[in-house]
């Protein structure tokens, strides 16, 4: 990962960068996307090209398209890599329909995406640029550091700038915290996750491990005030009190722009939770260290990007959807019932305020009404959809809901446990 110190993207800088000419079009896609009863249309991106452009491939109308197209991809990783060594340029059909006309006749026409291509290099040829929320020394910043290893990191004032920054093609991936194991999830990044339409293409766990920071010479007597990211101060809620820092708690944006302002404001009464890379790379000092409640504190990234990967079944793949009812929360049993019957574990489940219906009013006016609130669910379930187990439960979940999209299908993080310093 690029060590350089870099300023954080701002929503202005974003914006301007969509009227420069140079900015990349913008394109939008979605496996699985359903609204309101329409007929779901099945989209994968099956090509890459050069630079900027990338053709996107209509795999079919039905679920059976979806599904005999899963199973041929997948079966054909074998034939296509040993066409692709052979040079021949042949693109055999998808599911047996004519779809393009994909025989090259240039070399500035798209190449074929291959199935063991499960996270794209750049297309303009450098280093991987990943957006994260915070500054340098940020837990975010690490996290780009274990997902994509040697990436030029891009940091962003905001969780929403870091979306933009991949939709305008300032940016090739986001990583974005949705969960910690003590504080809980980010709700902001599943509401971006439903406004904007990126894809999750991976996830990374990263053990958090976090310091109390201070200018050199400060002792913790002096402190006032403690400052952190909100998710690291409910980390650390219990320990700072053990501590005996019953001082004022305030909120910023990130912990290592905390760290950051205490240095640059030489401020004596102030610490700092914030990662011992944050300490050394605004020079303070660590007054304790490893202050998190439980040793094992982690937070989960999702990695995002303009377009999804290719699902797969020779490793563990985690699937992430949203959906919403018609018949509010009566119905959640036999959404859910559509994983238990097919033994697919769910790992998370998540209800967000239903912004564009919030609230059901039911009952007998004459009687009194009960307002009832509603609900868009984020489930995460432990298979690939390239498995038809997983296509099947999905069938029989849009029975029930009046919305659904797929936010992505990635390999899950499997790497092994290890609850050691990591930051
Ligand atoms: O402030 C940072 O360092 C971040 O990367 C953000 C964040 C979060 O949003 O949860 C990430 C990991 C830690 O759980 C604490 C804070």
């Amino acid at each position: 990962m690029s060590q350089a110190i870099m300023h954080p993207i701002s929503p202005s800088k974003a914006l301007k960068s969509l009227y420069s000419s140079d900015a990349g079009p913008l394109i939008r896609t979605g496996p699985f996307v359903q609204s309101h009863r329409s007929p779901i249309r099945f989209i994968q991106c099956i090509y890459r090209s050069d630079s900027r452009n990338f053709s996107v491939g209509v795999v079919g109308n039905s679920r059976a398209d979806w599904q005999s197209s899963c199973a041929i991809l997948a079966s054909n990783v074998v034939s296509q890599q040993s066409t692709e060594k052979s040079g021949n340029a042949d693109i055999t059909a998808i599911n047996g329909h004519q779809t393009l006309d994909l025989v090259p006749i240039d070399n500035n026409l798209p190449k074929p995406l291959t199935i063991t291509d499960l996270s794209p290099a750049p297309m303009h040829g450098s280093q991987l640029r990943v957006a994260y929320q915070g500054v340098p020394g940020a837990y975010s910043e690490a996290a780009a550091g274990k997902a994509y290893p040697n990436c030029e990191a891009i940091p962003c004032d905001q969780f929403e700038v870091a979306f933009q920054a991949v939709e305008l093609w300032l940016a090739d991936r986001a990583v974005l915290p949705v969960e910690n194991s003590l504080g809980g999830s980010i709700h902001r990044n599943y509401d971006l996750l439903l406004r904007h339409h990126l894809h999750i293409v991976g996830e990374v766990q990263l053990p958090v491990h976090h310091c109390l920071l201070a200018l050199p010479g400060v002792r913790k007597e002096y402190l006032t005030r403690v400052i952190s990211h909100p998710q690291a101060l409910s980390q650390c809620e219990l320990t700072l009190t053990k501590l005996g820092l019953n001082v004022a708690r305030e909120a910023v944006d990130d912990t290592a722009g905390a760290a950051e302002f205490v240095a640059a404001n030489d401020l004596r009464d102030t610490a700092a939770i914030a990662s011992s890379r944050a300490a050394e790379l605004y020079g303070l000092q660590i007054l304790a260290d490893g202050i998190q409640d439980d040793s094992s504190n982690v937070t989960r990234f999702v990695m995002l990007a303009r377009e999804p990967i290719i699902p797969r079944t020779d490793r563990p793949f985690k699937t992430s959807i949203v959906f919403a009812h018609d018949k509010g929360t009566s119905v959640l049993f036999k959404v859910l019932s559509a994983f238990a019957f097919r033994n697919i574990s769910l790992t998370k489940i998540e209800s967000r305020p239903y912004r564009n219906r919030p609230i059901r009013v039911v009952g007998d006016p004459r009687v009194g009404t009960a307002k009832h609130f509603e609900y868009m669910f984020y489930v995460d379930f432990e298979a690939s959809m390239a498995e038809p187990r997983a296509q099947n439960a999905l069938a029989e979940v849009q029975e029930f809901t009046s919305f659904l999209r797929v936010l992505g299908s990635y390999p899950m993080d499997m790497t092994p446990w290890s609850p050691s310093r990591q930051d």
